[in-house]
């Protein structure tokens, strides 16, 4: 079974007069790494939610359509915490997520409240710090952390709940290089342990890299959903081009790599292979 399965789903806040999310079907595997790209207000965090269940039990609005999670529809939980540990989202402000004076009580929270045992919570706690390279710093004061530290933090600790699946909204967009690779490096680790992920993310050549596909959202829907490499590679649709492009263009600001225009389909796949290796 997927991991996760949106039929039609539509959202609109209340009070607003367009839908934020306009009848989206999508299917996420288990295991797989799904990137969300999309320019700001097309819908990207309303869709994390709708998958955590913040929507629907913490945003008022309608909802139609289905979403479901491990078998399991979203709709008929009673709260977003009955879901947190088959489903848990990271949001964009790390700061946001962090409620502990240390580190180490900060990561065991969730295993505190979810009722694990003593040892479990433990062992869960101190494997999460390992995992995410934050041995040593389990006395250290959170607040004083730096924005990478923090954010890993904030992934070990819905780490240590165990989830199936972790959604990630941006989650290195308050980061420098150094804090953005700590970031991805972790989630990597995360991915090879199973885990699904689906995570918004504007650094599109971070995506490029780490994705196994890539979801394009515009005004509240999915326009293209492909592989990663066909995603850049393909001129025969429409949004290939300007995202080959805007690639090119987000190497070349990093300094990383440099590309022309590509003209067709070709000269596309080599300069996708050429930024980014074979896959
Ligand atoms: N709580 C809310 N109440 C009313 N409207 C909202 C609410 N949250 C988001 N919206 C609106 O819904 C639309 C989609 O917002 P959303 O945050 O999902 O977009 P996004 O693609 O994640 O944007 P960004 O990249 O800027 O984070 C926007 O028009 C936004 O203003």
């Amino acid at each position: 079974m997927p991991a996760i399965e949106l039929d039609g789903l539509t959202f609109q806040y209340r009070g607003e007069s367009e839908p934020a999310i306009d009848d989206v079907s999508l299917t996420v595997e288990r295991g797989e790494f799904l990137g969300i790209a999309g320019e700001t207000g097309v819908g990207k965090t309303t869709l994390l939610k709708s998958i955590c269940g913040i929507i629907p039990f913490q945003e008022a609005g309608t909802r139609e359509g289905s979403v479901v999670v491990d078998s399991k529809r979203v709709i008929d939980a009673e709260s977003v915490d009955q879901l947190a540990p088959t489903v848990s989202m990271i949001l964009q402000n790390p700061e946001s997520q962090l409620f502990n004076l240390r580190v180490f009580d900060e990561i065991i929270w969730g295993p505190e409240n979810l009722e694990m045992d003593r040892e479990e919570i433990v062992r869960r706690g101190e494997e999460a710090m390992e995992l995410f390279g934050l041995e040593g710093f389990g006395d250290r004061i959170t607040y004083n952390l730096s924005g990478g530290e923090k954010q890993k933090v904030a992934i070990a600790s819905v780490y240590a709940m165990n989830p199936d699946i972790i959604l990630l909204d941006e989650p290195t967009s308050q980061l420098d290089p150094i804090g953005t690779e700590m970031v991805f490096d972790a989630i990597d680790r995360l991915v090879d342990e199973g885990v699904t992920i689906v995570m918004v993310e504007h650094k599109i050549e971070e995506l490029a890299e780490y994705a196994d596909r890539i979801a394009l959202l515009e005004d509240g829907s999915v326009t293209r959903l492909d592989e990663t490499r066909s995603f850049f590679t393909d001129t025969t649709v429409e949004h290939a081009r300007p995202q080959v492009t805007q690639l090119g263009m987000q190497l070349n600001e990093t300094g990383v790599a440099d590309v022309d225009v590509p003209l067709t389909q070709d000269e596309a796949v080599v300069e996708y292979d050429a930024l980014l290796g074979e896959p």
